[in-house]
């Protein structure tokens, strides 16, 4: 709802209720409407403010309104009814003016933030675009190069920033609220036209085709194949040259080609199943809402490689004193100078006093951990040393302590079996860059306590990450998955595929990066390791093993026979690509030669894979392996999975998720071209279809939001 209240000084105060962000819901609408009116028509009130309650101006238009019929009053003529009243209507900016809520605040004549505000056109990161005159009133009042960034990128700008481009008259330290209605006084009376931004011209550059081009070729980049950045600069580009009406009218078309498309409704279920993440239950009854977590007051990371020095950072950031441990004074020194660099950096992006940053300090003597309330492993991928780890952290730490393994894929409860008190132990599983990446795997063991949940979550949340609890299984959830993605992609080289058919494919879906691209950039050694660890190559592989197959299942020994002849990506020059200038991937045509001979050797008959194939066998076996993970209780729910995947895989959000994308696809189709697949490989048993996807398919293929009932009938590894 909208309360309103009169004040001395003539001022009508319009304020906007609806916890916890004001959303501009049916209610809210119907009340803005009702209230305006009656400040207009009350001859005492000479000017009008409008705020939010709870310190927030409004998180724009209800998203939850959108999968539904609409209802109530539209918002275009409610904030044109505003800009259109002859007294002042200043709106006082607090916490967020974001969406719809920036529009309404464009409509007023005056906007008035406080310093610690944010505003932004976030609708293009839910599939949309401000559709409530933004993409119109925006480039009148700031111009069109600064208007095309801030709608096509939907990033949220501060009110220092705001300012200075124009969007708001003024900032203030103290009470926004008080520096309003003190300026309303001050202009009540005057005429609102040179106010009304929809008489305005928007300044434009000379050159407003080639600033245009530039904005669709990041686009490109940045998020390939999604719809909603592209209308947004078909908007701008109307604002540029129609008058304001027209431009509504273009706007109005834009938004209903959008609202409708498949990737607005993806990516406003990314919206709502990244919150939901946070909202853990496991099937022993115990939830966020029981649990309660640990508090960390101080925590150590022990071993400073790539993986050690980002989390050291992360919890720094979070203004989490740490202690970072090393087993040499060399690697010490170089991890000390690597983390101080970084912190330095990033105090400097963004914009942190030092002092927010919590200290880190370094050593070699694990006996320095003994007041940690949270450790975290983040040693090479070794079982015996990991357990050697564990096993002396229950000597030296806290009894009470949470111990932490950055595993990407070992077993959490072999590595608590060496630990004296096992369900203080959980998996974090971070993902590279650490400092950067959003997502943190929680992996809860078996043997894994609520409370080592709800701490690990509430760490996710503090290091300004999204925490997804998932049970234990080699590879866990999300490097479970790639696996045969990865193997599909080796088979289509084998069959007469190239690297880059292949990349290119991925890449017209959304990825930023094909897979051959990825082995690439992080290092074709990786897998192999993991690999000869398996005992799939090297030494431990028994001999007379044929090339192509182990345990009667297809391999590829492509990769591994890569590794071998010293290509192992970026790093060494040349991978599945060719690298002769720094970090640009060419197709090698000594690669090329290779796999024919690969394949005459193998006697493979050489066949053209279409872009429909690559795909299909790509994602869908992917997919497959999620309904698996379902089955067996490995993640929560089909959203959980589409959030590790979107927010630590590079998935497109324009896309919902694998989950989401099979349902959006047809679960009918997913599976017919499995089962169409299987029967054409069938040494590749990941391409049998599982039985949830059957089972979802015998009942009708629900929504998603529908599976977790039905997992629920199976085991649960959570
Ligand atoms: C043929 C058909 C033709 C169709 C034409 C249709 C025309 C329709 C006309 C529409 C007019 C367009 C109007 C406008 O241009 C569109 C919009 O405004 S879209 C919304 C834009 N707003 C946003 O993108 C902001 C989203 N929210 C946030 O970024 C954050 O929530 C926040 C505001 C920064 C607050 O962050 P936090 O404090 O961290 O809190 P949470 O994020 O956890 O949120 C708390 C809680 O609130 C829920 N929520 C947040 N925002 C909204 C919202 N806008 N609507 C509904 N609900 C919202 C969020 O889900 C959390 O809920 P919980 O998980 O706790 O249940």
């Amino acid at each position: 709802m909208a309360l309103y209240r009169r004040i001395p000084g003539a001022i009508a105060v319009i304020t906007l209720t609806n916890p916890p962000v004001n959303a501009l819901s049916c209610t809210v609408r119907e009340a803005i409407y009702e209230t305006v009116k009656r400040a207009t028509a009350d001859q005492e009130v000479k000017a009008i403010v409008l705020c939010g309650a709870n310190g927030k101006f409004c998180g724009g238009a209800d998203i939850k309104e959108f999968s539904r019929e609409m209802r109530g009053p539209p918002l275009v003529p409610m904030i044109d009814m505003i800009e259109e009243s002859e007294k002042p209507v200043v709106a006082v900016i607090e916490g967020v003016a974001f969406g719809g809520g920036l529009e309404l605040a464009l409509g007023c004549h005056y906007r008035i933030a406080h310093s610690g505000a944010q505003v932004g056109l976030t609708e293009v990161t839910l599939g949309l675009l401000p559709a409530a005159g933004g993409t119109q009133r925006l480039p009148r009042l700031i111009g069109v190069p600064a208007a095309l960034d801030i709608i096509t990128t939907g990033r949220h700008v501060s009110a220092q920033e705001a300012v200075r481009l124009g969007i708001v008259d003024k900032v203030t330290d103290s009470s926004a609220m008080e520096e309003a209605i003190e300026f309303a006084k001050t202009v009540a009376g005057e005429p609102m036209g040179p106010r009304r931004l929809s008489l305005w011209t928007a300044a434009c550059p000379e050159d407003l085709d080639s600033l245009l081009e530039g904005a669709l070729v990041r686009i490109r980049q940045r998020s390939r194949g999604a719809l909603a950045p592209v209308a947004c600069v078909q908007a701008v580009r109307a604002a540029a040259s129609l008058p304001f009406a027209q431009g509504m009218k273009k706007e109005q078309e834009l938004m209903a080609y959008l609202f409708t498309s498949g990737q607005a409704r993806a990516m406003q279920y990314c919206f709502f199943t990244q919150r939901a993440a946070a909202r853990w239950t496991t099937p022993s009854g115990a939830s966020w809402e029981n649990t309660k977590a640990r508090p960390v007051r101080q925590a150590a990371v022990i071993g400073l490689g790539t993986m050690g020095k980002g989390i050291a950072v992360s919890l720094s950031r979070a203004g989490i004193p740490v202690i970072a441990v090393e087993t040499e004074q060399k690697r010490l020194k170089a991890g000390r100078k690597a983390v101080n660099s970084m912190l330095t950096r990033e105090s400097q992006k963004r914009g942190l006093a030092e002092a927010h940053l919590g200290s880190i300090s370094f050593t070699l003597d694990l006996r320095k951990l003994r007041d940690t309330d949270l450790v975290i492993e983040a040693v090479f991928e070794d079982m015996a040393l990991k357990k050697q780890i564990f096993s002396k952290l229950s000597s030296v730490c806290r009894p009470d302590a949470l111990l932490c393994t950055n595993t990407s894929g070992l077993n959490i409860d072999e590595i608590a079996s060496a630990a004296s008190r096992p369900e203080l132990v959980v998996g974090t599983h971070f993902f590279a860059p650490a400092h950067v990446m959003k997502l943190l795997e929680v992996v809860c063991g078996p043997r894994t306590s609520p409370v080592a949940v709800a701490t690990a979550m509430q760490l996710a949340k503090r290091l300004e990450k999204i925490g997804v609890v998932v049970g234990n299984c080699s590879g866990f959830v999300g490097n479970r998955m790639m696996r045969p993605y990865t193997e599909q992609a080796y088979y289509l080289l084998e069959e007469g595929a190239r690297p880059e058919e292949v990349d290119l494919v991925l890449e017209e879906f959304g990825f930023a990066m094909g897979i051959f691209r990825v082995m690439d950039l992080s290092g074709l050694d990786v897998g192999w390791r993991s690999r000869k660890e398996l005992g799939l190559t090297g030494p431990k592989l028994p001999p007379g093993t044929e090339a192509r197959s182990r345990g009667g299942k297809r391999y590829s020994p492509l990769p591994d026979i890569l590794c071998e002849s010293g290509r192992l990506g970026q790093k060494t020059g040349r991978g599945w690509y060719l690298y002769e200038k720094e970090r640009v991937a060419t197709p090698d045509p000594w690669l090329q030669s290779f796999l024919e001979d690969y394949r005459s050797r193998f006697g493979i008959q050489s066949r053209r894979v279409g872009q429909d194939e690559i795909l299909e066998r790509c994602l869908y076996s992917l997919i497959n392996e999620g309904f698996r993970i379902l089955q067996e209780g490995i993640a929560a729910s089909p959203e959980d999975i589409d959030v590790i995947y979107v927010s630590g895989y590079g998935w497109p959000r324009h896309r919902g998720g694998p989950m989401f994308y099979a349902w959006m696809v047809g679960l009918p189709k997913v599976l017919d071209k499995l089962e169409h697949y299987h029967r054409t490989h069938p040494d590749i048993p990941n391409l049998a279809p599982s039985s949830m996807l059957r089972k979802l398919v015998a009942r009708g293929s629900p929504p998603v939001h529908q599976w977790r009932a039905l997992i629920q009938q199976h085991s649960s590894q959570l």
